[in-house]
């Protein structure tokens, strides 16, 4: 968190937001977003009928392949640094948009998006959690579904959309 905020605040220089034309000159928060998709796919069942049987790991197990990936289950954003790596389908060791001919189009619309939000989020607040809880004891754990979701977190129902608040995320403006 703290490395990330260090970036976005220095390129930022005191402007009043962090725009589009910043996003290419932030390969951290470029590999925290990598990172972040390779740990928790946010799309993991999209169904397809095969035309011959394939053995298939599934973008989830893929991420945590040991073989793969040096300590699959730590959040490393470093791994993407100096890697040509990227999830535009054509490395298949990272596919959360997919791949090929029915792969997500949305994809550069997804990154921007992303990318944004997250950059004006950590220049904007100081993310933290309360009474001086590690991350590492946080739940990670997943629920099954066609979006991604923890598991253990409070929950309201809000129209098509179940919303997820976690209670002991606390933002503080700085
Ligand atoms: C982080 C955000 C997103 C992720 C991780 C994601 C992931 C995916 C995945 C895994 C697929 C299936 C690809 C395949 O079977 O090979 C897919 C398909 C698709 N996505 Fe996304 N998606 C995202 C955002 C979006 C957004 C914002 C839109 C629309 C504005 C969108 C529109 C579509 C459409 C239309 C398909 C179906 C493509 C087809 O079947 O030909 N996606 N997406």
């Amino acid at each position: 968190m703290k490395k990330l905020q260090e970036e976005v605040k220095e390129l930022a220089q005191g402007k009043v937001y962090i725009t589009e034309d910043d996003l290419g000159k932030l390969p951290y928060l470029n590999a925290v977003f990598k990172e972040s998709l390779l740990l928790h796919p946010p799309l993991p069942l999209i169904p397809r009928e095969l035309t011959q049987d394939f053995n298939l790991m599934g973008t989830w197990a893929i991420g945590r392949d040991p073989n793969l990936w040096k300590e699959p289950e730590e959040f490393r954003p470093e791994r993407f640094l100096y890697s040509p790596i990227d999830y535009n389908g054509s490395y298949f060791e990272l596919i959360p948009f997919g791949s090929g001919r029915r792969g997500c189009p949305a994809v550069q619309y997804s990154k921007a998006i992303n990318e944004l939000t997250l950059a004006n989020l950590v220049y904007k607040f100081y993310l933290a959690l309360p009474n001086g809880e590690r991350a590492e004891n946080l739940d990670m754990s997943e629920g099954s579904g066609a979006f991604i979701h923890r598991l253990n977190v409070q929950s309201t129902s809000c129209g098509y959309f179940t919303f997820k608040i976690v209670p002991r995320v606390t933002l503080f403006n700085y």
